[in-house]
C-alpha cells in the first residue's frame, strides 16, 4: 500500500504563520530557526489540517491577531490518490471540507497524524483529565464508536449534572438509564485499548534505555456491572455536589515507574522518556488500526539533550515514510530543510541576502 504522505500545507491568517503553501517530501523534513518563529504553530496547522484535531483552548486564538478567521489545508495522498482537506476556524465555529464537500471534523481521517510536543511531559506531571483525554482522542482516533459513544456520554454526563444542580432530580432515572448504557461501553472500550497500550508503553520505554517498568492501569471509579447501583448508592451526595461523582469522566489512567507512581516520584527525564513512550504508543495503534504509519511531527527536537531520547528520535524519524521536525538547529539527514522566520518558512538558500545568516570569519 501506497504512505500516507502530507505533500503540501497552506495556511492562510493562521496564528503568526505568513500566508503561504510549503510542499513537503517524502522523509524526514527539518525546520528550524529561533524561538518565536512559528515552528510550533506550523506543526499546529498541520496538525489541525490533518486529523480536525486541536487542543487550543478556544478556536479564536488560531485566527491571526486583528483577523476574523484562519484557514489551513492539507493536500494528503492517501491510499494512491490526493485529497484535499480544509479547515476554516473562527470565533467558536469551524467548517472542514474534503475534496470541496463541506464533512464534520470527526470524518477527517484520524489515523493520519501524530504529534510529539515538549509538554508531553504533563500527561505524567498532569492531573487525571489530561490523561483520560489523551486516552479517549486516541480512542477517538481508532474507533469511530468510540468517539460517538463519547459524545453521547459527555452530553449525558451534562445533562445530569445541569439537572443536579437545579434540583429537578425526578427527571434522574431517564438520564441514569443512557449514562449506565454509554458509560458501560466506554468503560469496555478502554480496558481493551489500555490493555495493548500497556504492553505497548512497556516496550518502548524499555527501548528509551529506561531499566525501570511502566506501568499503565485504568483506575476505574465504578465498572460497568455496578454503575448503575453506584449512581444509586451516591445519590444523596451527588444532590449536595450538584455533579454525578462516578463513572468514565471522573477515571484515571494511572502510571507507575517501578514501584511507584510516576506523578509523584519519576523524574524530569523519567517522565519525558515516559511521555515519549506513549505518544510511540499512540504511533504503534494508530499504525496497527491503518496498516499505514501516520505522519510524525516532532516539535523541538533540539529540546532533547538526553542522547538516548535523541537517539530513539531520530530513529523514529527516519522509521515512518514522512516526518516533519523542528528546533533550533538543523536535523541530521533531513530531505528538506527549512529555516523559520517570523512565521516564514524557505530553503536557506531562498532568504532575502540581507536576512541570510552570516558565517563569521576571524
Ligand atoms: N493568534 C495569533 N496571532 C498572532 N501571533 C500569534 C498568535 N498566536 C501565537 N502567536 C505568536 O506566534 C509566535 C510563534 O510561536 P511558536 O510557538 O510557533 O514559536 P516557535 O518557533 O515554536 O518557538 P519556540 O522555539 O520558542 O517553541 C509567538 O511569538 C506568538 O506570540
Amino acid at each position: 500500500m501506497a504512505p500516507v504522505l502530507l505533500t503540501a500545507l497552506s495556511t492562510l491568517n493562521y496564528r503568526n504563520l505568513e500566508a503561504a503553501t510549503l510542499s513537503f517530501p517524502a522523509g524526514v523534513s527539518g525546520i528550524w530557526g529561533a524561538n518565536g518563529a512559528g515552528k510550533t504553530n506550523l506543526l499546529e496547522a498541520a496538525y489541525l489540517a490533518l486529523t480536525g484535531l486541536t487542543d487550543a483552548p478556544r478556536l479564536e486564538v488560531l485566527v491571526r491577531a486583528g483577523e476574523r478567521e484562519a484557514y489551513v489545508r492539507a493536500d494528503l495522498f492517501q491510499g494512491g490518490s490526493l485529497s484535499v482537506m480544509e479547515t476554516g476556524v473562527g470565533r467558536g465555529r469551524r467548517t472542514t471540507k474534503v475534496d470541496g464537500v463541506r464533512v464534520r471534523g470527526q470524518e477527517l481521517p484520524r489515523g493520519s497524524a501524530v504529534w510529539i510536543r515538549p509538554e508531553d511531559s504533563e500527561l505524567v506531571y498532569g492531573g487525571p483529565a489530561l490523561r483520560r483525554h489523551f486516552l479517549d482522542a486516541l480512542l477517538s482516533r481508532l474507533s469511530p464508536r468510540h468517539a460517538q459513544m463519547l459524545t453521547r456520554y459527555e452530553r449525558s454526563v451534562a445533562q445530569r449534572n445541569a439537572a443536579l444542580k437545579s434540583g429537578e432530580n425526578w427527571g434522574l432515572g431517564v438520564f441514569d438509564e443512557n449514562l449506565v448504557t454509554l458509560g458501560s461501553e466506554i468503560m469496555l472500550l478502554r480496558r481493551r485499548a489500555v490493555s495493548r497500550m500497556s504492553e505497548l508503553a512497556a516496550e518502548n520505554n524499555a527501548a528509551l534505555g529506561s531499566q525501570k517498568f511502566l506501568g499503565l492501569e485504568l483506575v476505574e471509579t465504578t465498572t460497568p456491572e455496578s454503575f448503575r447501583h453506584d449512581l444509586t448508592r451516591r445519590r444523596g451526595e451527588e444532590i449536595s455536589r450538584g455533579a454525578t461523582v462516578v463513572g468514565p469522566h471522573r477515571d484515571d489512567l494511572k502510571l507507575t515507574l517501578g514501584d511507584f507512581p510516576a506523578a509523584d516520584y519519576a523524574s524530569r527525564g523519567e517522565a519525558r522518556t515516559i511521555a515519549l513512550a506513549l505518544r510511540k504508543a499512540e504511533l504503534d495503534l494508530l499504525r496497527e488500526r491503518y496498516a499505514e504509519p501516520p505522519i510524525l511531527l516532532i516539535d523541538d527536537f533540539s529540546a532533547e539533550l538526553d542522547p538516548q531520547r535523541r537517539q530513539f528520535l531520530l530513529e523514529l524519524a527516519a522509521s515512518v515514510p514522512q516526518a516533519i521536525v523542528t528546533g533550533t538547529e538543523a536535523f541530521p539527514g533531513s530531505a528538506l530543510e527549512l529555516r523559520a522566520s517570523a512565521g516564514r518558512f524557505l530553503p536557506e538558500l531562498e532568504w532575502p541576502e540581507h536576512l541570510q545568516v552570516q558565517s563569521v570569519t576571524t
